[in-house]
């Protein structure tokens, strides 16, 4: 359940119309619930709450310090991927020893620099990693708490550019190695093994791919252990599927009934890392239709957001419900569109033929599920502004973060001396 509902025919953000928004900070801009953000988290510590779990939002999804912010009050640590995500949870108050640093290619001052800051551990990710980790704790005079994130080889089932479980995608160590690169870590300086990690893609829409990795993990913990191995800590990345269209997808609480039933009885400290779960139907993306667009074959809804505000409909095809601002009257007034921007790609389009009622210039829609890698994942292409974000608390709003206009973008830009 989310909390963007229509009152008397107005899409509202809790107590807030998000009509009232528009009319304050501008088309377009993304808007979260805060009461939406917190549910998702309570539901997921639900899941968990019978086994020692860490909950450490993956910033990636939505990396707003307000966002972050209210999951960290509410207990959450944070999984982050680069010294700019680890900045952000620290900024926003996520204590250091609830913060999990994942990443195929931390470079040496991002090592550093988690190393001193003294973050829960690091998840490495291939033993290259591990021996400049080891150097570089070693040289501060530290035993950095790792876990090692395994590949293990199982197929996800989901998009694949968005799947890193099987062999052949560049995360983790393969399976068939982590054993022995575990046990080399074990006698290595600087580094202190304290168990696995596993990620195997994101928007798992069936449990079957978790059970399968599950049962890997579990495997080599007993392998671990059988060599007299200390493990401690076994983090299950994040991954799990919601709903952006009418299927179902698996609930958080029968992902932690699986987590109990395969992994229950290891006796370990578990972390997880949910960043869609979380974030992702606690925002929308809020549009003006600039031109309705009449071609021979198709009518374009020409609106004034683009693929650089939200790129998943263009990366991954993905699906977005779209919904007016104003409920329409007239159910019956259904109309064919193309969603796009103004972007000069014909892959600016956000949907395909998509049955909505009849839209005219002016109208205000939203994307639905746009919480999640919407505005982590935009950027400036056209020369356009990054847009606002906006912060939603039962009848009070913020813009939580400003219109970053291209006049600001054009001022970190310099001329060499040879042309000024
Ligand atoms: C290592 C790691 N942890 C956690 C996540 C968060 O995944 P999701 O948003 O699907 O829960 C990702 C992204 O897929 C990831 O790569
Ligand atoms: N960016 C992706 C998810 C990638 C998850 C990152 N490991 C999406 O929008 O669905």
């Amino acid at each position: 359940m989310d909390h963007f509902q229509y009152k008397n025919g107005a899409l509202f953000a809790e107590d807030v119309a998000l009509s009232e928004i528009a009319k304050e900070v501008g088309t377009p801009f993304y808007v979260y619930s805060q009461a939406t953000l917190e549910r998702h988290y309570e539901v997921f510590a639900e899941a968990v709450k019978d086994i020692d779990a860490t909950i450490c939002f993956a910033v990636k999804a939505n990396s707003n310090i307000a966002v972050i912010k209210t999951l960290a009050d509410l207990g959450a640590g944070a999984d982050v991927v680069s010294v700019g995500e680890l900045k952000r949870a620290l900024k926003a108050g996520v204590p250091a020893d609830r913060i999990v640093y994942s990443g195929v290619g931390k470079s040496r001052s991002e090592l550093e620099f988690a190393v001193q800051t003294g973050i829960r551990q690091i998840n490495v990710e291939s033993e290259e990693e591990l021996e400049l980790l080891s150097e570089v704790a070693a040289a501060h005079d530290v035993r950095m708490p790792i876990v090692l994130r395994v590949n293990p080889d199982v197929d996800a089932k989901t998009h694949a550019k968005i799947s890193t479980g099987k062999s052949d995608n560049k995360f983790g160590i393969d399976w068939t190695r982590a054993v022995e690169v575990y046990q080399r870590a074990s006698n290595m300086a600087g580094v202190a093994p304290k168990g696995l990690a596993c990620h195997i893609g994101s928007q798992l829409t069936d449990l079957e791919p978790f059970r399968a990795a599950f049962r890997r993990m579990k495997e080599m913990v007993g392998e671990l252990r059988g060599l007299g191995l200390d493990v401690s800590r076994v983090d299950l990345g994040g991954g799990l599927g919601i709903p952006y269209d009418e299927r179902e997808t698996p609930l958080p609480i029968e992902y932690g009934k699986l987590v109990v039933e395969e992994l229950g009885d290891l006796n370990v400290e578990f972390e997880f890392e949910p960043g869609r779960m979380i974030a992702g139907n606690a925002g929308l993306l809020v549009s003006e239709v600039i031109y309705v667009k009449k071609a021979p074959s198709k009518t374009f809804a020409i609106i004034d957001s683009a693929m650089n505000d939200l790129m998943r409909p263009s990366l991954y095809d993905a699906y977005h419900a779209i919904v007016p601002l104003v409920e329409a009257e007239h159910v019956d007034d259904m109309q064919s569109y193309d969603i796009v921007g103004p972007i000069c790609e014909t892959g600016d389009t956000f949907a395909k033929d998509r049955q909505l009622t009849r839209l005219e210039s002016g109208d205000l829609i939203a994307f639905r599920t746009s919480g999640a890698y919407g505005a982590t994942m935009s950027n400036t292409y056209n020369s356009r502004a990054l847009i606002p974000e906006v912060m939603v608390k039962g009848d009070k709003f913020a813009v939580i973060r400003r219109r970053i206009e291209i006049e600001e973008q054009m001022d970190m830009e310099s001329l060499p001396d040879w042309q000024s």
